[in-house]
């Protein structure tokens, strides 16, 4: 199965093309702190993302980068145990509007989050679960209607998985759950749209046409920040690149400002090599093994990407 639609869907809640505006202030966190376990896991962090952007958040492993998306979707509160506190530490603001004291269903009505470990086990059908993201824009204890039905299957079509529509969702392989959970953030009609790493468990061509249709559809005024190992895929697709190690942001910026050499062997402890890429000018990395003695991590292996 291919995602077959690779450009931007006609998302109701979206503006038309051009009428994006570009004076809106996007994201913003500030002073953003969690502490799992005793340990300071997000650090301060400030962060901004201009309105209908594609923002890829990239670093290390364990660097907070889930954490942090949970916490600007308010998944997890500020003091990890998932309530509000009172004040808690840090804000986030999207278009002007405070997204961390307001309610669950206003924040839901503006920000998604597309899981890549949404529950597993659901006894439902693919169509419910996308359903599901319909929930923030009923009345509250009223069933889906029939208009709710024909978007959750648009939103379907839209990420290539209108066959799995009849599925139970737990049957599904990782790839396909990943389609479907961003189906079901889709059909939220977020304006702020938060993917952890939903290129992961896709094959190369499903991966490049996921990221086509978030960029197509932050075009269309979405704004859209998505966690991303893949540092090739941020620089070819992101217009925004924030680098997040150990809880904190250490750059913030374009592409071919941010992903540098010096910075990818500071953060990573790798040996990279920038190109340009020959069609589209975006920088391409090649990667190799630093010498054992050279980088952070003690597990090293030779050999170049
Ligand atoms: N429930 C928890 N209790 C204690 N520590 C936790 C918990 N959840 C996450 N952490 C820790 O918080 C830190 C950040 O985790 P997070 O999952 O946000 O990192 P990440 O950048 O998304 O990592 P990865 O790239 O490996 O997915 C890690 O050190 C992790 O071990």
């Amino acid at each position: 199965m291919t995602i077959t639609r690779t450009t931007a869907p006609d998302l109701p809640g979206l503006a038309s093309p051009g009428l994006a505006d570009a004076a809106a202030p996007g994201l913003q966190t500030e002073r953003l702190q969690l502490t799992r376990a005793g340990r300071l896991v997000i650090d301060g962090v400030d962060c901004t993302l201009p309105s209908g952007r594609l923002g890829a958040l990239v670093g290390p492993n364990g660097a907070g980068k889930s954490t942090l998306l949970h916490l600007i979707a308010g998944v997890l509160s500020p003091d990890g145990t998932g309530r509000q506190v009172p004040t808690p530490p840090g804000t986030v603001h999207f278009d002007g509007e405070r997204l961390d004291t307001a309610s669950r269903r206003s924040r839901a009505r503006v920000v998604a989050l597309a899981e890549q470990h949404a529950d597993s086990q659901l006894e439902i059908s693919v169509t419910d679960a996308v359903l599901l993201g319909r929930t923030p824009h009923r009345s509250l204890f009223a069933a889906p209607g029939g208009d709710d039905r024909a978007f959750a299957l648009r939103c379907l079509a839209d990420v290539g998985a209108l066959d799995l529509a009849g599925r139970l969702y737990r049957t599904l392989s990782g790839g396909e759950r990943q389609r479907v959970n961003l189906a079901r953030a889709l059909a939220q009609e977020p304006r702020l749209l938060l993917l952890d790493e939903p290129t992961n468990h896709l094959d190369i061509r499903a991966q490049l046409d996921t990221l086509t249709l978030v960029s197509g559809l932050t075009e269309r005024g979405l704004t859209a920040l998505a966690a991303l190992h893949d540092l090739n895929l941020a620089a070819a697709f992101a217009d925004h690149v924030i680098v997040l190690a150990a809880g904190r942001v250490v750059a913030a910026g374009p592409p071919a400002t941010v992903l540098t050499a010096e910075l990818i062997c500071t953060v990573y402890g790798v040996d990279a090599t920038v190109l340009q890429h020959p069609r589209t000018g975006r920088p391409l990395l090649a990667f190799a093994t630093l010498p054992a003695e050279s980088g952070p991590r003690s597990t090293r292996t030779e050999g170049a990407l």
